[in-house]
C-alpha cells in the first residue's frame, strides 16, 4: 500500500526548535495541504520529508522505506516551488525531459509526448518559459516532475503566482492529472480557499506542531479548537448555558444537539466555565418576520449576497442574507442546530 507516514520528527535550525514531535500518515493518492499561519513550519516540513534538512529526532517513512539514510536524489520525491524553477535556457520539451537522464532517447520522447499531452501543453513544446504564461510555466514544472515518475511530489505555494481568475481552474485540473497519475502529494499554501479545493487531507500548523488534521470539511464544520474555527472561516462565539445534556439556551432561543453534547474537542463540559456556541454566518437565518431579537448593526455588500453585523443582545454576530435591509432594522434571527461547537 501507497503512504507516507511521519513520526515524531522533529527538526531544529541552532538552537530553535522548529517542528516538534509531528505525526502525520497520508494514504494512496492522497492530497495532503499544510496549512498555517507565516512562519509556522510548513516549508521546513516539506524541506524534511524531501531531505533538504536534516532531522533532529523521528522518522519520515514512504511506501514501507524508512528515508532516515536515503540520499535526496534517491527518494523519488518531485519539488515544484512557486517560481516554478524552470530552466529558461531549455525549451519546453527538454525542460520536461531534464530528470530523464539515464532513460534512451526514444524513451525520453515518448514520455515527453505523454506528459505534454496531459499537461496540455503538446503545441508548445519548443517554445521556452519566457513565452509561457504562469499557468503554463506551472504545467510544465508539474510535467518536468511527473516524467520521473515520482512516489510522492512536494509542492510549496505552487499556485500563489497564477492569477486568481484562472487559479482554481488549474488546481482543479492538478487534481485530476495526480489522481490520473495516482501520485499522493503534499502542498503547501496560506490560503484556505485552495486548500478546501485541493486538498484530500488538511493538516492546520500551529508554531511547528499540527493542531488538526483530516479532511477539510471535517475540520471546518468540526474544529477541535477555536484556534482551528477562526483560522478556516469567519464565525461568532454566543455565550449559551446548558439546560439539560442535549439542550443549550441562548440570547437566540434553544439549540438543541442530537445527542449529549460535549465540548468541540469531545471532551465533557464544565457546567462551572462559561460556555460559547461558534456560529458561521451561514448557520444563521436571518428574518423579517417573527419576533425580532437582532438589530442590524453594519452590513457589507459581497454581490451574490450581503454580509450583516447584527447585534443580539451584548454579542455581535455576522450573517449572509439576500435581502436589502437598513442599518438600524429590528430583525429575527435563528440558528441551525446540527452543527454545535462548544468551547469554554
Ligand atoms: N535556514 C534557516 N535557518 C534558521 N531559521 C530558519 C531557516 N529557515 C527557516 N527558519 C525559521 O523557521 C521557522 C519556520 O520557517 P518556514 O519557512 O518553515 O515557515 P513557513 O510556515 O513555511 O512560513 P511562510 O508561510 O512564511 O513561508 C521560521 O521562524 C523561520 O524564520
Amino acid at each position: 500500500m501507497k503512504s507516507l507516514q511521519i513520526n515524531h520528527l522533529q527538526v531544529c535550525y541552532a538552537q530553535q526548535t522548529i517542528l516538534q514531535d509531528l505525526n502525520l500518515q497520508i494514504q494512496d493518492d492522497d492530497i495532503l495541504c499544510l496549512l498555517g499561519a507565516s512562519g509556522c513550519g510548513k516549508t521546513t516540513l516539506l524541506k524534511a520529508i524531501a531531505g533538504l534538512v536534516p532531522l533532529t529526532q523521528g522518522t519520515i517513512v514512504l511506501n514501507q522505506r524508512d528515508l532516515s539514510q536515503v540520499p535526496v536524489e534517491q527518494r523519488k520525491i518531485g519539488m515544484i516551488f512557486q517560481d516554478y524553477a524552470l530552466f529558461p535556457h531549455l525549451t519546453v520539451a527538454q525542460n520536461i525531459a531534464f530528470g530523464l537522464g539515464k532513460t534512451p532517447k526514444t524513451a525520453q520522447a515518448e514520455i515527453v509526448a505523454e506528459m505534454a499531452a496531459l499537461v496540455q501543453l503538446s503545441a508548445f513544446l519548443q517554445r521556452y518559459p519566457h513565452e509561457l504564461s504562469g499557468g503554463q510555466q506551472q504545467r510544465v514544472a508539474i510535467a518536468r516532475s511527473l516524467a520521473c515518475k515520482p512516489d510522492l511530489l512536494l509542492l510549496d505555494e505552487p499556485f500563489s503566482n497564477i492569477d486568481s481568475q484562472v487559479r482554481y481552474q488549474l488546481i482543479e485540473e492538478m487534481k485530476g492529472i495526480l489522481k490520473q497519475q495516482q501520485v499522493s502529494a503534499v502542498f503547501v499554501t496560506h490560503s484556505k480557499e485552495e486548500a478546501f479545493v485541493f486538498a484530500d487531507k488538511l493538516a492546520l500548523m500551529e508554531q511547528g506542531k499540527i493542531v488538526q488534521f483530516g479532511e477539510p470539511v471535517e475540520l471546518y464544520q468540526r474544529p477541535h479548537s477555536r484556534f482551528v474555527a477562526d483560522f478556516l472561516g469567519s464565525g461568532s462565539y454566543l455565550p449559551c448555558r446548558l439546560s439539560d445534556p442535549q439542550t443549550l439556551e441562548s440570547e437566540l432561543g434553544q439549540l438543541r444537539g442530537q445527542s449529549v453534547l460535549t465540548l468541540a474537542n469531545g471532551q465533557p463540559i464544565d457546567r462551572l466555565k462559561p460556555l460559547f456556541c461558534l456560529l458561521r454566518p451561514q448557520m444563521l437565518q436571518l428574518s423579517i418576520t417573527g419576533k425580532p431579537n437582532a438589530t442590524i448593526i453594519g452590513r457589507h455588500f459581497l454581490g451574490h449576497t450581503f454580509e450583516y453585523q447584527l447585534k443580539v443582545g451584548e454579542q455581535q454576530l455576522s450573517v449572509y442574507a439576500q435581502d436589502n435591509l437598513a442599518i438600524g432594522r429590528q430583525v429575527r434571527l435563528a440558528a441551525q442546530s446540527d452543527l454545535i461547537n462548544l468551547f469554554h
